[in-house]
């Protein structure tokens, strides 16, 4: 299978191979000319002392090793110039490849996975068809040439080199599927090597938040171990590769010469013949030796070819074979009976049915996890549907041209990736063809147009390190720019604004607003103050849509949303969100502080102290004592906990409006997890020190806390994973 793509390739580029070809055959004429002139230089030039002879047999050789000389140095630059091609076409496939997956490639290829196929298994490919083109072309036609040579000069003595050149392979045969199966566990160690290089990067803060570091260093040196013993016994195999077929040679030499003497004794051979047959045997042995040297490297490439084609194979889940324009939206986008599943069997939406209108602002809301993003990677066909369609008026997404599905949105995430280049360049990614109106239009829409004007280089100001040298703010206003160049018929946001500080979040949604007149918008959020000032809220509950309606029809409704929404009421943030105050009726909806006195809920209101914290605090550490009981006002939190065996386990995702540690109000005992704040948080914190006079004083608290504490040991007990932190 390698040789067949490859040498398929090789035909495709027929100039260069040619150039190659020439090139080898001059080499191969000139070191065969040069062994045969021994035989005429001793019998006819210096034996009879011809000087003429001699002339020409000299002059011959120095014509000869010129043309070997250019048509060497035009075959070098084929060679150079068909293994750079060979390493662009394979690299710029596997990108395109990659560039067309979705999550489950993802999952299964991770990103140590990819890499080794870039850096190690395509370079692999190009060394051997290089050497095969070089050294391997020339070797082999030089043995085929040589044996020719060397049958026509002495057959008996060339049977007996044939057959012992057989030895030469015996190597290759007993030690070949070894190589092959320390290739391949080589390079899944790499893989997981690598992959462990980039998760330590990421997610260094989880690491040392969670005192991980000892865990990870000994996990990496157990695969850098195994890389260790499996590279000297790989590295060992492949010395032998080549040792073994050396000492095979020496031996034939050796008996090719006692053999070749014993008949120039007897005189059937003359001294020239003998020397010239010696010179041509030792380069058929070269050469022999030539093309055994090559076989390591060619299994190595065997085993990086099989593992490129594993990814090559893969077929995308998105198919772009849609071939009509998908004409701009006019009446609606939408989902019918759409279902779909990450993993197959855990189905995240079922028969789910939408209908989105192609005007106004539309906001998705719902619990952590209910699928409101999944809805909105299927309307942006980054997945497919398992069953049902997504149209876009009456276009079925998967039969319309991709490109003209993007062309008529924008997308803004919540992480939104900067690349490192100016504002400029980041802005008109969105629109290469974008002029200097085009692109001050886009930045002044999304509010970013004066700040951006304010710094040094302005619009010519280098993003470093994905936006660490801007705030959040400005890095979702480029991302909202860059969205807006492209003048999107729908906009769809994902949590773009929900990581921003309060006053930059409020800033930037009334821009949002703003663009809401001229276009559609399309919004996934968990903060429902924005969700509120939209035309429609669509309520997702586990994959499904659950309400629907305006603000003031869902509070009537007094379901899901109206939950959710009296949950994120009752905080009171201070002017610029320094701190914030509950208010009593908020905390009246706790269970154990329900039943208390307006006067006592007032009481513990001025007991809680505003916290905040940044993306990747660990604000309750698992097995750690617990002394206060936190409300999270703005935020995300994952609840996690780490087994025994070292295993980082997502037990929930706690947003505004959600509490935990509340047992903390009674005694000190150590968390059961941790919880991980997934964007910037702000929290309020109730210490049991603060708390505790005045439990005494409201015994039903304690009653309440003690039956919340019942439960969870018997949760435990039961092994329910979830926990309150
Ligand atoms: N790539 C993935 N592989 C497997 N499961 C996934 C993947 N992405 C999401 N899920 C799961 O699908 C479900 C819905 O996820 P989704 O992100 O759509 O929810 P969400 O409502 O947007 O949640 P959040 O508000 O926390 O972002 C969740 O249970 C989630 O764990």
């Amino acid at each position: 299978m390698l040789f067949k793509t490859i040498s398929a390739y090789i035909r495709s580029s027929p100039i260069l191979f040619a150039l190659i070809l020439v090139g080898a055959l001059f080499e191969l004429v000139f070191h065969y000319l040069s062994a045969l002139s021994y035989k005429y230089l001793i019998d006819k030039a210096l034996i009879p002392q011809d000087r003429e002879v001699l002339a020409v047999i000299v002059i011959t050789l120095i014509s000869l090793g010129l043309m070997n000389l250019i048509a060497g140095i035009t075959s070098d630059y084929a060679k150079a110039k068909l293994g750079s091609k060979l390493l662009f076409d394979y690299q710029m496939k596997l990108f395109k490849h990659a560039q067309m997956q979705s999550h489950r490639f993802y999952e299964r290829f991770r990103i140590g996975d990819l890499l080794a196929r870039y850096t190690e298994d395509i370079p692999n490919i190009q060394t051997a068809a290089l050497l095969t083109l070089s050294s391997g072309l020339v070797s082999g036609l030089s043995v085929v040439a040589g044996l020719v040579i060397l049958f026509v000069m002495e057959w008996k003595l060339t049977l007996l080199a044939i057959g012992g050149s057989a030895l030469l392979f015996l190597p290759y045969r007993l030690l070949k599927s070894g190589s092959l199966k320390l290739n391949e566990t080589y390079y899944k160690h790499l893989e997981h090597f690598t992959g462990a290089i980039d998760e330590n990067i990421k997610g260094y803060r989880v690491i040392r938040g969670f005192d991980l570091r000892a865990t990870m260093l000994s996990r990496i040196e157990g695969t850098l171990r195994s890389m260790l013993s499996i590279g000297v016994r790989r590295s060992f195999v492949n010395a032998n590769l080549n040792r073994l077929p050396m000492l095979a040679i020496s031996v034939l030499s050796a008996v090719i010469l006692a053999y070749g003497s014993y008949l120039t004794f007897g005189g059937s051979l003359s001294i020239g013949s003998f020397i010239a047959y010696n010179s041509i045997f030792i380069t058929v042995g070269q050469s022999l030796f030539g093309i055994s040297a090559l076989l390591p490297y060619i299994l190595s490439a065997r085993t990086s070819f099989g593992r490129l084609q594993e990814v090559l194979d893969w077929q995308p889940d998105v198919v772009e074979y849609g071939i009509r324009e998908l004409p701009p939206v006019r009446r609606e986008i939408a989902l019918s009976k759409v279902s779909f599943a990450y993993v197959p069997g855990e189905q995240v939406l079922q028969d789910l049915d939408l209908v989105i209108p192609a005007t106004g602002f539309t906001s998705i809301v719902g619990a952590s996890g209910s699928g409101k993003s999944t809805v909105l990677q299927l309307l942006l066909r980054f997945e497919d549907p398992d069953s049902g369609l997504v149209r876009y008026d009456d276009e079925d997404i998967r039969d319309s041209v991709y490109a003209s599905l993007l062309k008529q949105v924008g997308v803004v995430f919540q992480d939104s990736v900067l690349f490192h280049a100016s504002i400029r360049e980041n802005i008109c990614i969105g629109r290469p063809d974008a002029d200097e109106r085009v692109l001050e239009e886009a930045a002044r829409a999304a509010g970013i147009h004066e700040t951006i004007q304010s710094f040094y280089d302005g619009y010519d100001t280098i993003i470093h390190n994905q936006g660490g040298n801007l705030s959040g703010g400005q890095r979702q206003r480029i991302a909202l720019a860059r969205a807006l160049i492209r003048m999107p018929r729908i906009l769809f946001l994902d949590e773009a604004t929900s990581a921003l500080d309060p006053e930059t979040e409020r800033s930037v949604n009334e821009t949002i607003l703003s663009l809401a007149a001229s276009r559609t918008i399309v919004s996934v959020t968990h903060r429902l103050t924005y969700a509120a000032m939209s035309d429609r809220i669509v309520v997702l509950d586990q994959g499904k849509v659950a309400e629907l309606g305006t603000h003031e029809e869902l509070i009537t409704l007094n379901g899901v949303y109206r939950r959710m929404w009296d949950k994120q009421q009752g905080f009171v943030l201070s002017k610029g969100g320094g701190s914030v105050h509950v208010e009593s009726n908020r905390l009246s909806q706790f269970s154990f502080f329900q039943g208390l006195e307006v006067a006592a809920l007032q009481e513990i209101s001025r007991l809680f102290v505003t916290e905040k914290f940044g993306t990747g605090t660990h604000v309750v550490e698992q097995g750690k004592e617990g002394d206060k009981f936190y409300i999270i006002v703005r935020g995300k939190v994952e609840v996690v906990r780490v087994t025994e065996t070292g295993e980082r386990k997502k037990l929930a995702v706690l947003e505004d409006g959600e509490h935990f540690g509340e047992i903390a109000l009674l005694h000190n005992i150590p968390r059961t997890a941790s919880i991980v704040t997934q964007s910037p948080c702000i929290c309020l914190a109730l210490s049991r020190d603060d708390f505790n006079p005045l439990l005494d004083q409201y015994p039903s608290v304690r009653e309440a806390l003690e039956a919340s504490l019942q439960t969870r040991n018997q949760r435990r007990d039961t092994r329910d994973p979830v926990v309150a932190g």
